[in-house]
């Protein structure tokens, strides 16, 4: 595959950084993984807000807007030879010497990778398991698509490979947070639940955008700090990423849901699929 780095278009196995990255040293970066449908990078906009957002937090002295990203993209879908892709848009800090640094970072590194993925022709399913292992808590005050994945891969570990299988950490204090690569998300009744941003979970593009779909369909929206038990009332049980949208699940533990044939999920995925179709490549305000 073709890579895009600081400038240049080039192969994946040519592709360098220093050693001295800060992004690779001490976990200073930052990305955003989206999805292009037909040529457009579907809720750019939105990644791009989040991703500029972190990179002031941290002090990497960059901040990428649609008309500077846009071009590259449709570059490395040329040189890829595709027009629907997993697109995975990476800042790093950039070269420093050992030692933790407290300036400002004025080189970053900016890789976008990109491979195929085309648009599922129907809804999967998986089913969800809580993990042993709690979700840390964010390294400051939100969390941030940073390089710290440690959680995260952890989890993955205790969960298994299976595709078909997604992992839900609880928080120390026990409440439900999110998926290892997930937000969560229930019905009951016309309510829609999650939990909140509080418990320092990743505040999802696709969390941020099916809540506001989910106020299209009229359905009341409530985020809170939740115990595992209140998923024992829920009907209906999905989660969210930019790169799955919106998953159907089948299972809970030893609990079974209705999956994707669950009456809000698939109003939800339609109303999703829509706004693909109208292939929305702003944010989701639009
Ligand atoms: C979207 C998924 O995973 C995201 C991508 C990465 C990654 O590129 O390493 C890591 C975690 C997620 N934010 C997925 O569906 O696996
Ligand atoms: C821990 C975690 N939570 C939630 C999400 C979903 O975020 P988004 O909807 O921005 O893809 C991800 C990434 O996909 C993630 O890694």
């Amino acid at each position: 595959m073709i890579v895009f780095a600081n400038g240049e278009y080039i192969s994946s196995d040519e592709v360098k950084i220093s050693p001295f990255d800060h992004g690779f040293l001490y976990g200073l970066g930052l990305f955003e993984t989206f999805r292009i449908y037909e040529g457009h990078p579907f809720l750019l906009d939105d990644h791009l807000a989040r991703l500029n957002e972190g990179l002031r937090t941290l002090g990497i002295k960059a901040e990428y807007r649609r008309h500077e990203i846009l071009p590259i993209l449709k570059g490395l879908l040329a040189a890829n030879s595709l027009e629907n892709a997993y697109v995975r848009m990476n800042v790093s800090a950039g070269n420093g010497e050992i030692g933790l640094q407290t300036a400002e970072y004025e080189e970053p590194n900016l890789i976008l990778f990109m491979k195929p993925l085309g648009t599922p022709s129907q809804l999967g399913e998986k089913k969800l398991a809580l993990l042993n292992i709690r979700r840390n808590t964010p390294e400051g005050a939100t969390r941030l698509k940073s390089h710290h994945y440690l959680n995260n891969i952890l989890a993955k570990r205790e969960l298994g490979a299976s595709s078909e299988a997604e992992g839900i950490f609880l928080t120390r204090e026990g409440f439900l947070a999110e998926g290892i690569v997930s937000n969560l998300f229930w019905t009951e009744g016309e309510t829609l639940f999650t939990p909140s941003v509080e418990t320092g979970i990743l505040n999802g593009i696709t969390r941020q955008f099916v809540m506001k779909l989910a106020g299209k369909l009229q359905l009341g929206v409530q985020e809170g700090f939740y115990p595992q038990e209140a998923l024992l009332e829920a009907e209906e049980l999905f989660v969210t990423n930019s790169i799955q949208e919106v998953v159907p699940v089948s299972m809970f533990g030893q609990k079974t849901f209705p999956g994707k044939e669950g009456r809000v999920v698939q109003a939800l995925s339609r109303q999703y699929g829509e706004c693909r179709r109208k292939l929305w490549t702003r944010n989701s305000l639009q």
